[in-house]
């Protein structure tokens, strides 16, 4: 079966493949008007009306059934779009379509500016200046080859150029500058007659016989033109063994016939097909220079416009001209002068002064005003997906110190406050944040929700990251006091830098005062919104708290209160759960520490609002997963059974003492008598901290008179199996010497007993 692409007839109706039916919709509608212009009236008409050739919409040139596939094609006359979408004309006129000056009459109506103003002249083409010069020489010197492969990001003009140079190469003006416009070939091919020039759906052409009908007819002369020109769209689409018969055939094939094929996406393309074709790439324009075009157009098209609108547009479209038109093209629907306010507003971004605030709150941990304002920025104009990616994009602007001189005030203020290499480091984490955040975003209906959790994150790990320059006066306070980070090992301060709750209520690392409560109720109530199980997380809520929370790279460790031995059990039973709740607000990798918090009832110790107890959970490291990560916990039964399934760690029976504080020296006298709680002890380490907690420090609470006391009071305290289960897990510290003063804050510190892990107590 012979493609005879040479053989044409009556125009007909092309067939856009379903792969690029939306393109083609876009690109190759024509419009019912006519033409006109100066330019028009002084050229010769082709044979056939423009209009018509314009209207044909070209021929396709295969058809869906193979049986009349070469029927089919014999009635492609060129071109399968109509170039320009030019208007169909009545009468039987015909004008060239190439002009500098080219306009359209008041009737004529374009579907867009893009489409308006697509380049039809190498001069046109916008920022390729490379590619535009090494066509021409090509054309000029007489070195064409027969493979060109143009590619390049979306909207950056490889279409137009393609068809630029399928004119310029058959032009036979004398001129330099090609194509002229004017001559009979670029008449032929600008009006889409053209017979030796086609554009070949690449789906259509997708199978080995069909290539190989393609490159036979390919090897027929061209009926009037010097070049037979084949120009393939979205070439990646074609499979590797089109693109082998495509090459097999590419060495035997005459000089008269050049193929351009264009693709966004060079790497989809087989590597043999690249290295033979000669490859242009076409770079992501300069905003400048699509803010110089739009401005043109603007000019053209008589709009009212503001010039930094116009670089508002050009810097939000990532280098594609098309994308830029198209913005234009929106905003000039509404028929307002074209202010930054309004495209902001159109195209759904927010201001740059505003995306800084927001980074400043959130960098800087205030929680509160971080919430309300990216609240504030989602109800009213972005999505969530945006605005991480806004916010993404900024950050990088920031990290490159992009174009000092362009910068707003509001950008220099926060490149001031941020200058440190600290900060840079803190800018650097954030956007590792947000990639993930933003691959979470996809796969989330809470997109906002994810979204704050992810802003109240970059000051979580603003912590992790400066801590070793605190000068807090307030941490060194606690460190000096021997308050938590006293039973915590060097090792551990060094790889978790605690939020530390502070008695005076605010965190100091950093030497920046923190709302350290707001974040972690926020953490909290983030997490336990999580949680599809009603009961449960009605429980979380009313019951639990989450106290503290320390964060390195890979490992968080959240301490959560409650003050009720049974909801310290109930969340025993929940912990895996807890932890995985914690582990998707977090990101990371979480153990959960419960501790008990109890109000002292008795006058002993009435001098102590509260106590608490810090019992180790032996909640080990949940990997992440990610599939499950992204997705609410306990939204069933079964989830909730599973994760619930870890048998407790505080059993039921266990009853808390009246006097908490004594009933704790009482514990740890009876751990120090028996001896077998020290053998228990899971590394030697702990052995020697058990050891040095167990020893009896208050006067007359020797182990005889311990065990009595406990013997009198076992219906009420721990049972000693229990203690003796629990002892290789189970450290305590004592809350409050009674011998030392306390000082007032610290009454009222919710956090007095804090615990370690066995295995990282050393
Ligand atoms: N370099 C450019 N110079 C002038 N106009 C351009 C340029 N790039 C894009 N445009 C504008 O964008 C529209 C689309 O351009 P074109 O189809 O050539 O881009 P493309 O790179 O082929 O994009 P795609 O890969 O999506 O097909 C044109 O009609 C034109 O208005
Ligand atoms: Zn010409």
């Amino acid at each position: 079966m012979e493609l005879d692409v040479d053989s044409t007839s009556e125009p007909m109706e092309t067939r856009d493949p379903p792969a690029s039916r939306e393109k083609s919709r876009h690109k190759y509608h024509v419009q019912p008007s006519s033409l006109g212009g100066d330019i028009l009236s002084r050229v010769g008409s082709p044979s056939l009306s423009m209009s018509e050739a314009f209207s044909s919409r070209s021929a396709s040139l295969y058809q869906d059934e193979d049986a009349n596939f070469a029927v089919q094609s014999e009635r492609g006359c060129g071109i399968t779009c109509c170039w320009s979408r030019t208007p169909r004309l009545r009468g039987g006129e015909s004008y060239p379509l190439l002009s500098r000056r080219w306009k359209y009459t008041s009737n004529e109506t374009p579907r867009s500016l893009s489409q308006k103003f697509r380049p039809r002249s190498f001069n046109d083409m916008v920022g390729q200046n490379v590619v535009v010069r090494s066509l021409l020489g090509a054309i000029s010197r007489g070195r064409v080859t027969s493979f060109y492969l143009f590619h390049g990001p979306r909207g950056t003009g490889k279409t137009s150029a393609s068809r630029i140079f399928a004119a310029a190469l058959n032009c036979i003006s004398l001129e330099e500058h090609k194509p002229c416009g004017l001559c009979r070939e670029c008449l032929v091919f600008f009006s889409g007659r053209s017979r030796d020039v086609k554009e070949v759906d690449p789906t259509r052409v997708n199978r080995v016989d069909r290539m190989r009908s393609l490159m036979k007819s390919a090897e027929t002369p061209p009926v009037s033109s010097r070049f037979k020109v084949l120009i393939v769209d979205e070439c990646h689409l074609l499979d590797e063994e089109t693109w082998s018969t495509f090459l097999n055939s590419l060495e035997n094939l005459s000089q008269h016939v050049v193929f351009l094929m264009i693709t966004p996406d060079v790497d989809k393309l087989p590597r043999s097909a690249v290295a033979r074709a000669q490859r242009y790439h076409f770079q992501m324009l300069k905003d400048s220079d699509i803010a110089v075009r739009l401005r043109d157009i603007c000019v053209q098209e008589r709009l009212d416009f503001e010039q930094v609108a116009l670089d508002l547009i050009a810097a939000k479209s990532n280098g594609s001209l098309r994308d830029a038109e198209m913005m234009l093209d929106q905003l000039s629907l509404l028929g307002k002068r074209i202010t930054v306010s309004l495209v902001y507003e159109l195209i759904g971004v927010v201001s740059d002064d505003e995306m800084l605030d927001l980074l400043d709150l959130a960098l800087s941990s205030d929680t509160s005003n971080t919430v309300i304002k990216a609240r504030e920025l989602m109800r009213s104009r972005i999505d969530p997906t945006q605005l991480v990616s806004q916010l993404a994009n900024l950050i990088m602007d920031i990290l490159a110190s992009k174009s000092e001189e362009d910068n707003s005030e509001a950008r220099k203020r926060f490149s001031m406050r941020h200058a440190s290499e600290a900060d840079m480091q803190r800018l650097r984490n954030a956007l590792k944040i947000l990639s993930e955040t933003e691959k979470q975003l996809r796969m989330s209906k809470s997109q906002s929700t994810w979204l704050t959790v992810a802003l109240l994150q970059l000051s979580s790990l603003e912590n992790s990251l400066g801590a070793n320059d605190s000068k807090s006066s307030c941490r060194s306070a606690h460190e000096k006091d021997g308050d938590f980070s006293s039973t915590s090992s060097a090792a551990e301060r060094e790889s978790h830098k605690h939020i530390v709750p502070c008695s005076c209520g605010k965190l100091h690392q950093l030497g920046i005062e923190r709302d350290w409560e707001a974040t972690l109720e926020s953490i909290w109530d983030k997490a336990t919104q999580l949680c599809r199980s009603n009961s449960l997380k009605s429980f979380l809520r009313k019951q639990g708290k989450l106290s503290a929370l320390s964060v390195n790279q890979d490992l968080a460790i959240a301490e959560l209160q409650f003050h009720h031995r049974d909801s310290v059990s109930k969340a025993e039973r929940s912990w895996k759960l807890i932890a995985s709740l914690l582990q998707s607000i977090l990101g990371c990798n979480v153990e959960i520490r419960i501790n008990l918090v109890l109000y002292a009832p008795t006058s002993r110790c009435a001098r102590l609002r509260k106590l608490s107890f810090g019992l180790f959970n032996c909640s080990r490291r949940i990997q992440q997963k990610k599939a499950k990560s992204s997705l609410p916990y306990g939204s069933s039964d079964s989830d909730y059974s599973d994760l619930t399934s870890e048998k407790p760690m505080i059993k039921d029976k266990v009853v808390l003492p009246e006097s908490c504080h004594h009933r704790l020296e009482m514990v740890r006298a009876l751990r120090s008598a028996e001896g077998n709680v020290l053998s228990m002890g899971t590394t030697s380490s702990h052995r020697s901290l058990l050891q040095d907690n167990a020893a009896p420090k208050t006067p007359g609470c020797g182990t005889e008179s311990v065990k009595k006391e406990w013997e009198s009071n076992h219906d009420c305290g721990f049972s000693q199996d229990w203690l003796r289960d629990q002892s290789a897990t189970l450290c305590w510290r004592t809350p409050v010497s009674p011998r030392r003063k306390v000082p007032h804050e610290r009454q009222r510190s919710p956090l007095v007993g804090w615990v370690l892990p066995c295995g990282t107590a050393k």
